[in-house]
């Protein structure tokens, strides 16, 4: 990423705490100690001014609810970009363009420092978006108290993409979605558990077999749970053909 120290995330929110908890645990804890990412937190409410250390106020136009005042936040962005140059703001919105695994994609490549700005209360005055913010992301439509965990998620996905931070155990390019499929069944030890067993193949060592099982139980379990995802990749001549047989053998 060109920056000497891992990518940047600095997170600005009213509740620091659920952040820092957030990036001191698994593998997001170890990208930190081995300084592949450095994330940090602004208290937004730092960046207050009056004696009451107030960050909303009433709408304008009335209605129920609070707005974030524009001053605070201001401030705490431009702090944020004071402490790493070539930083991306970035407002967590249910307004914003829907963050997916591509977008984690760009984002871990581009290496840009990564500055979330997250809402709480109805949201945030409309002149920080226009004065400071450079793109407005959503992680889903669906209602939230806070946009601190869109932030987190945003921060996970494109965390586990950087070089050096997935070991050995297990690596982002073999991700079941980055070909759009969901991923197969998984087993481990127990052999038998509450009277279920292991389907064999998974234990003859024999790896074409085993691959083959695997792709085939990927498949139907995207078939099954997320047919939407087939609209996003044509299924290969093996894939159709595995299907075949199995719509065959549930007809039987
Ligand atoms: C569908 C819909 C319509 C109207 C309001 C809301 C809503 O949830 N409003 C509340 C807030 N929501 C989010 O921040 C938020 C929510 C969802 C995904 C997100 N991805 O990033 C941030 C996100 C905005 C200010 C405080 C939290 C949601």
């Amino acid at each position: 990423t060109g920056i000497p120290n891992g990518m940047g995330f600095t997170v600005l929110t009213l509740f620091p705490e659920l952040i820092t908890s957030f990036f001191n645990h698994g593998i997001i804890g170890r990208a930190m100690e081995k300084k592949l990412i450095v994330g940090d937190t602004i208290n937004i409410r730092d960046f207050t001014l009056d004696r009451h250390k107030s960050v909303d106020d009433k709408p304008y136009g009335g209605g129920c609810g609070m707005v974030m005042t524009p001053e605070p936040l201001f401030r705490a962005i431009d702090e944020a970009r004071s402490r790493r140059g070539n930083a991306r703001v970035l407002l967590m919105s249910p307004q914003g363009k829907p963050f997916d695994q591509s977008r984690a994609r760009e984002f871990a490549a581009a290496g840009e420092n990564l500055i979330f700005v997250c809402g709480r209360y109805e949201g945030i005055d409309e002149r920080v978006y226009h004065g400071e913010v450079d793109e407005e992301i959503s992680i889903g439509d669906y209602v939230m108290t806070g946009g601190e965990l869109a932030a987190m998620v945003i921060v996970d996905a494109v965390t586990r993409l950087l070089p050096g931070v997935l070991g050995g155990e297990s690596s982002a390019e073999l991700d079941s979605f980055e070909n759009h499929r969901l991923e197969h069944a998984h087993y481990t030890r127990p052999f038998e558990f509450e009277g279920m067993t292991v389907p064999e193949v998974l234990l003859s060592g024999n790896h074409g077999e085993i691959e083959k099982w695997r792709r085939s139980s990927s498949l139907k379990r995207t078939f099954i749970k997320r047919p939407d995802l087939f609209h996003k990749e044509t299924l290969s001549a093996e894939e159709k053909a595995c299907l075949k047989i199995w719509c065959r053998e549930l007809e039987a």
